[in-house]
């Protein structure tokens, strides 16, 4: 026998082996769910129900599910090999995310390299319980109000902006600018950076910024494909985020934070941003969180000690308050704006709370505290268009609840989007009613149908310096100026595959209010 035959034969037999061990591997979990008896959609081999989630986006896909098994308490899919429990039962995503939370910590994980993999989101267990204990004070009251000078200067750059526009008569994508007003917002309160955005364009902070916070791109796909990488593919030269732009931010905030020890140790006068509270914040206790509810803040508190915080925990820190912060905050101001040119009605309420509450003043740290209507319509924006549409959670115990086995390692996850639009729960779900969200209206709804900053010890840790910074923004524009619909409009809002994005932006026109 010739020699070449039989090497290419062993080659050959060597890649089947091969390629049946990755089948029979990214196959081995796909009959999870008819072994627990719950019903969900046929897998593929390795695919699992993945290209139909591809081919119609997550979105779409968490709704087709929600409606296909809308008599289901759970339904599962395949994330490729991953078996994922959806939950739609609502006191089901209580128990998850209150009750029973001390058995679902952790979120899904994705391999990062390092320091992404410090970020709080992405932490797990003792870690993230530390983590995030040091964190929480930098969101307390009076930390806000130390940043509040910050945010409401890049309020007046976002107004002065729109009323040029308005002068000159062009039509805004509020989107854009909601999100160069959000750029700037993080620069200050973040890293004591100011920057304009909105009328000096790209500089390298921004420009890194972005890189950062649009890479992920179709190298994310490798993760679900080659679960069993683990941490590998710095080494073979595949950075899931943009390896440049995370570099400029760890040698930034390094530079950042050895400037900062130098000034405190030559008594010089501090800045009021996150680097400099997260410097400060080690040593204080949770109960300056208002953030929580105390049953949240004892939870917590559970943590085996307070340890400092290591330097790749700080880099996480600080670029998971680049990346929360940005899209999330920008999606919301966008979209309430944008609500409101279509609903003048509302609009004008709003106005009416704002003459009442603020005439002329420039909004202070304290007048954002009483906006009851302002509230109202932030609250029906989130419910619409939620920027966090998923969340979940992984069992990390066996568990039975509302009368389901969670097994030991099962991905749950709730399906945000599909619930903030259930006829079932909001009558006429595609209308924009801020009446949804009086007192009245809301005491007769269950509490967890409306999630846009999660629920629990695992919420968003960043949600009053959110919402602080879209009703800093609302107010100083509301004040003197009304979005309003032009030919530019598209409506109803498609949304893009991957992001709650309008695929057509959000076109409108700025009108003096005084003129109307
Ligand atoms: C309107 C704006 C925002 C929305 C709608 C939003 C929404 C969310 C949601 C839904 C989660 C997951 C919660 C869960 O799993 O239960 C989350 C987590 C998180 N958010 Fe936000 N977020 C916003 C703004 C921000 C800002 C401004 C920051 C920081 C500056 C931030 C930092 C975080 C962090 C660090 C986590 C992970 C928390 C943890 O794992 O302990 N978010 N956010």
């Amino acid at each position: 026998m010739d020699l070449a035959w039989i090497i290419t034969t062993c080659l050959f037999l060597i890649v089947l082996g091969l390629l049946i061990k990755y089948i029979t591997y990214m196959s081995s979990e796909h009959g999870t769910f008819k072994k627990m008896g719950v019903p969900s959609l046929s897998p593929l081999p390795v695919f699992g129900n993945f290209l139909r989630e591809m081919r119609i986006g997550p979105v779409a896909f968490q709704e087709e599910l929600y409606k296909k098994y809308n008599t289901e308490k759970v339904y599962g899919y395949y994330s490729t090999r991953t078996p994922v429990l959806f939950i739609r039962d609502l006191d089901m995503i209580r128990d998850i995310s209150v009750k029973h939370f001390a058995n679902f910590v952790n979120r899904r994980q994705f391999q990062l390299d390092e320091p992404l993999d410090h970020m709080l989101s992405m932490l797990q267990d003792d870690h993230w319980k530390n983590v995030r204990n040091t964190v929480s004070p930098t969101f307390s009251t009076g930390k806000l109000r130390r940043m509040f000078h910050h945010i409401s200067g890049s309020a007046r750059t976002l107004v002065e902006h729109l009323r040029d526009k308005k002068v000159a008569g062009q039509a805004v994508e509020l989107k854009h600018v909601a999100s160069c007003y959000t750029m700037d917002c993080i620069a200050s309160t973040g890293f004591g950076v100011e920057i304009n955005s909105l009328n000096e364009g790209e500089n390298d902070f921004v420009a890194k910024a972005k890189a950062i916070m649009g890479a992920p791109g179709p190298v994310i796909f490798a993760n679900f494909f080659f679960p069993f990488m683990n941490k590998k593919w710095d080494k073979i030269g595949i950075n899931l985020f943009a390896k440049d732009a995370v570099n400029f931010f760890s040698s930034f905030v390094d530079d950042a934070l050895k400037n900062r020890k130098e000034a405190a140790n030559n008594s010089l006068p501090k800045r009021n941003d996150f680097l400099q509270l997260l410097l400060e914040s080690e040593g204080e206790s949770t109960t300056d969180n208002d953030n929580m509810s105390r049953d949240e803040a004892k939870e917590l508190k559970t943590a085996s000690g307070r340890k400092p915080l290591s330097h790749n925990d700080i880099q996480g820190q600080a670029i998971i308050f680049l990346l929360a912060g940005y899209d999330t905050v920008s999606t919301v101001l966008g979209f309430t704006l944008f609500l409101l040119a279509r609903n003048p009605e509302c609009c004008k309420r709003l106005q009416q709370e704002i003459d009442d509450k603020l005439g002329k003043k420039t909004p202070s740290y304290d007048n954002m505290q009483d906006f009851t209507y302002m509230d109202m319509c932030l609250n029906e924006a989130m419910r619409l268009y939620p920027p966090g549409f998923q969340l979940d959670r992984v069992c990390n115990e066996d568990i039975d609840i509302g009368g389901v086995h969670i097994p030991k390692g099962m991905v749950v996850s709730f399906p945000m989007f599909a619930i903030h639009r259930d006829p079932a729960i909001w009558a006429d779900p595609l209308s924009f009613d801020p009446e949804r969200f009086s007192q009245e209206n809301k005491s007769d709804r269950h509490p967890f149908a409306h999630l846009p900053f999660g629920q629990g010890p695992r919420n968003c840790i960043g949600m009053r310096l959110a919402l602080l910074e879209i009703k800093v923004a609302l107010s100083a524009i509301l004040q003197e100026m009304t979005p309003v619909t032009c030919s530019k409009t598209v409506v109803p809002v498609r949304l893009k595959f991957f992001q709650m994005v309008a695929e057509d932006g959000l076109w409108v026109k700025m009108a003096d209010r005084f003129d109307q």
